[in-house]
């Protein structure tokens, strides 16, 4: 199927004249014959030069919406000089990165003389990379704006953008948030001036809240153009996803009510192909690790795959690799994938718990339903989530009403229980640890208070087998903001011997899973990272930019991420 491109869509080849005929013919390579609304609205703007705020639904393709001008100016105006950055792409994942610079390439696969696009990211070869940069001819890059920050100590890199031409941010209300803007303040006070150089700025996202209006004049001119393919009264996510909730009675029936939903859809499915989100990267460990064991979503085996901020690029890499290729399998994921990332045909996205707002809400339901196919959407709440959907009407989501967990075909109660008996007692204490502090930070929509939170997560943790809550350490119950909390199980004020979540490393370093990810990403739930030091900073996360640490990768955190807890 093609994307939601209407019957009177503007084919490529009328654009002959107006667009490079070297990248008309990278589109027709690509086989993308007509434009998508997105991408008719952009190139019919009075000059490609425009800065531009845009603002359309997931999946609809904008990254060819902004590549296309950018790459077109590129081409036809005074050649950048060798060595220098002409079109500066930021992006807040090394994913989406690394997927941006790969269309790109693609874009630009006839371009002669050839155009390099180079990618700056964490976690990746810095070296490597970083001296392709510097005695290459990166005329475009692609990065992430704690890499590139790090790149910018160098003066020779800062050397390499006294031209630059372009500036992109994919993700915008993402890349100027709270969590971001520093980073990007910093990038952009190292290029020349906006007002005296006058380099094109241009911001992408589906999503914009009003708190970006304040921030735009770091990248736009006030001039800048303003384009939006939703219309006031239209949903905010792509019409064709079907969106729904599983309430279920508490937080002890989410994983039971999970196995059965993933049984019941692959019994509709056998080709079934999911993400399934987490509010942690633990907890995205914990639910791989459980599914791999019980074989997929029973009864039919389908392979499953970890994707998060715990894991080391390479498998990283691997994963987007193979779940980008794979027709049918179970990502389960944290937000390192709930942005931007292109995997096709995902049928059915699920949400475990809440995302961090309703933006990403948005972002995590698109990662189906992309380019015009078919797709559906599933959140899994508790009663104390379920305020979610009550207050933000704009979603449509259906209520399916309680599912109880022994309702399915499957007795996914007793499968689950036995998948957890299999799991090593520290993981579950990570994940623990890690719902604590991402479920503190909900106290709010959750409408409760602390005790009321570490409530939550000690049944949480009978519910994964725990005899009694993991113990902490008294800093990281200080820095949680949880001093004086009944219910907590903290370090030299309890009784006896106890479950100790200090330097808890890699607990599943030597198990193999039933059905491991074909990348061999087994074992990713450690890093070093145990429960108290993962607690130390609970609201830390890798893609995001510098703050105070740096990620072992070199890609600096960022003090309060909205996309990830560990
Ligand atoms: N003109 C076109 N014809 C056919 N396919 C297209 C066209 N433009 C883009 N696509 C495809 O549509 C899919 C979605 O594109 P893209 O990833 O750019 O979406 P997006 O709007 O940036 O999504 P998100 O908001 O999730 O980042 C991709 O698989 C891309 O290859």
């Amino acid at each position: 199927m093609t994307p939601p491109i209407a019957q009177d869509a503007t084919a490529y080849a009328q654009m002959a004249g107006r667009l490079h005929p070297q990248l008309l013919k990278g589109l027709a390579q690509m086989k993308y014959e007509k434009m998508t609304p997105v991408q008719q609205q952009v190139l019919s703007l009075p000059t490609f030069t425009q800065d531009c705020l845009v603002q359309a639904k997931t999946g609809t393709g904008k990254t060819i919406a902004f590549l296309l001008p950018a790459l077109h100016t590129l081409i036809t105006q005074k050649s950048v000089p060798r060595g220098q950055v002409g079109v500066l792409v930021m992006a807040p994942t090394r994913e989406l990165a690394q997927q941006i610079a790969d269309e790109c390439n693609k874009l630009t696969a006839v371009c002669k003389p050839p155009l390099e696009c180079h990618i700056a990211v964490g976690g990746s070869n810095k070296n490597a990379l970083l001296s392709r940069f510097l005695n290459g001819n990166p005329t475009i890059l692609v990065a992430t704006p704690g890499r590139l920050n790090d790149y910018l100590t160098d003066p020779k890199v800062r050397s390499k953008f006294t031209d630059i031409r372009c500036v992109i941010l994919d993700e915008a209300d993402r890349m100027l948030d709270q969590g971001f803007k520093p980073a990007i303040i910093k990038i952009l006070s190292s290029m020349p001036p906006k007002a005296q150089s006058s380099w094109q700025g241009m911001c992408f996202s589906a999503t914009m809240p009003p708190e970006i209006n304040s921030v735009l004049h770091l990248v736009l001119d006030k001039n800048h153009a303003r384009i939006s393919t939703i219309s006031e009264n239209d949903e905010p996510t792509v019409s064709s996803i079907p969106q729904a909730v599983v309430p279920v009675a508490g937080v002890e029936d989410v994983f039971t009510a999970l196995h059965s939903l993933l049984s019941c859809e692959r019994f509709d499915n056998p080709n079934l192909k999911a993400v399934i989100f987490s509010s942690t990267a633990r907890q995205a460990a914990l639910m791989y690790h459980i599914f791999a064991s019980t074989g997929g979503a029973s009864p039919a085996k389908l392979p499953v795959y970890q994707m998060h901020s715990r894991m080391g690029q390479g498998a990283r890499n691997r994963t987007v690799e193979e779940f980008k290729a794979t027709e049918r399998g179970l990502l389960f994921a944290s937000d390192v994938v709930g942005r931007g990332m292109d995997f096709p045909d995902v049928g059915l996205v699920v949400q475990v718990g809440l995302p961090s707002d309703k933006e990403q809400y948005v972002h995590r339901v698109g990662r189906t339903g992309r380019a015009g196919k078919v797709g559906h959407a599933v959140m899994i709440l508790t009663p104390e989530e379920m305020s979610f959907v009550k207050k933000n009407p704009e979603f449509p989501i259906k209520n399916t009403g309680v599912i109880h967990p022994k309702a399915a075909a499957v007795p996914s109660a007793d499968i689950i229980q036995a998948a957890l008996a299999k799991i090593p007692e520290q993981a579950k204490m990570q994940a623990y640890v890690a719902f604590l502090g991402f479920t503190k930070t909900l106290m709010k929509s959750l409408n409760t208070n602390s005790a009321g939170i570490v409530a939550l997560a000690n049944r949480f943790s009978k519910s994964m087998g725990l005899s009694e809550p993991p113990e902490l350490e008294p800093s990281t119950v200080g820095k949680m903001g949880l001093k004086g909390v009944p219910g907590l199980n903290i370090r030299g004020k309890s009784s006896g011997p106890r479950p100790d979540t200090r330097n808890v490393r890699n607990p599943f370093a030597d198990t193999r899973t039933a059905n491991p990810a074909p990348g061999g990403n087994r074992g990713q739930f450690g890093g070093g990272a145990g429960g108290s030091r993962g607690a130390k900073k609970p609201l830390d996360s890798s893609p995001g930019p510098a703050s105070q640490t740096k990620s072992p990768g070199g890609e600096p955190r960022r003090k309060r991420p909205k996309q990830e807890t560990k």
